[in-house]
């Protein structure tokens, strides 16, 4: 369960809603956001709620997920590994047992394997196999190999079901002034990486 403290919702100590600025639906009403809501709700409406069997069917959300983890993977660096044997990659002289850190985070932005790598394109991932699994080396947010992330399966439903819960009960909006353009996608690095900047969102509920 989320703490609301003083008009905000914080999670891992930081504000990510503002419930001050909630969009308000008297009466039973719904909003303008909410009708047109509707027609983005159309894989879970009528049923009232967003359960887990519904989650596979949410095709554009799990696009939306896997180019979340390719610009943003929660942890940047792979776990250390050592070199088995001398070897020579891009003209450099390995020794074996020397430490290797992974940066999962460049090679995911790395132009020889995306187009546009900067770009927030969900669509790259349509009819294209590519998956986070780790037999695609190009796109490792949850590592490969025998020090891949063991947790992934429970990882991955902790991360769709909450988001699509969240996006089918609330419309949302930027504080005014702000849009998707301008809104600063800084991140800090470290072990783990996150935003520098609070995101600051109104929600409005949707009443089925
Ligand atoms: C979105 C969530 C998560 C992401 C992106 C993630 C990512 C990663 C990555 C990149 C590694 C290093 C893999 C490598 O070096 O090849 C790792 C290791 C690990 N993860 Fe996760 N992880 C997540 C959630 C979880 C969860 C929920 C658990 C446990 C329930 C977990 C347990 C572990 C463990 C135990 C290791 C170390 C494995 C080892 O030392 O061999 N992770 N994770």
């Amino acid at each position: 369960m989320l703490p609301r403290l003083g008009g905000y919702l914080r999670w891992r100590g930081r504000n990510v809603i503002d419930f001050r600025r909630m969009g308000h639906v008297g009466n039973g009403e719904k909003s303008e956001g909410a009708k047109k809501g509707t027609k983005r709700r159309q894989v879970c409406h009528g049923k009232g709620d967003v359960d887990e069997a519904r989650l596979k069917e949410l095709k554009y959300l799990s696009l939306v997920i896997k180019e979340t983890f390719r610009l943003h993977p929660p942890f940047p660096l792979l776990l250390p590994r050592e070199s088995r044997v001398d070897c020579e990659v891009n003209g450099y002289q390995v020794p074996c047992k020397t430490k290797i850190i992974i940066n999962a985070w460049a090679i995911a932005r790395d132009p020889k394997h995306w187009n546009e790598p900067e770009t927030f394109y969900p669509e790259r991932f349509l009819n294209n196999s590519i998956d986070f699994k780790g037999t695609d080396l190009e796109f490792i947010p949850f590592g490969a190999g025998r020090r891949m992330c063991p947790g992934i399966s429970f990882a991955l439903p902790n991360v769709e079901l909450p988001l699509a819960k969240l996006l089918f009960h609330f419309d949302w909006e930027h504080p005014s002034g702000m849009n998707h353009q301008n809104l600063d996608m800084t991140e800090i690095f470290g072990v783990t990486m996150r935003r520098k900047d609070d995101l600051i969102l109104i929600p409005t509920p949707f009443i089925c």
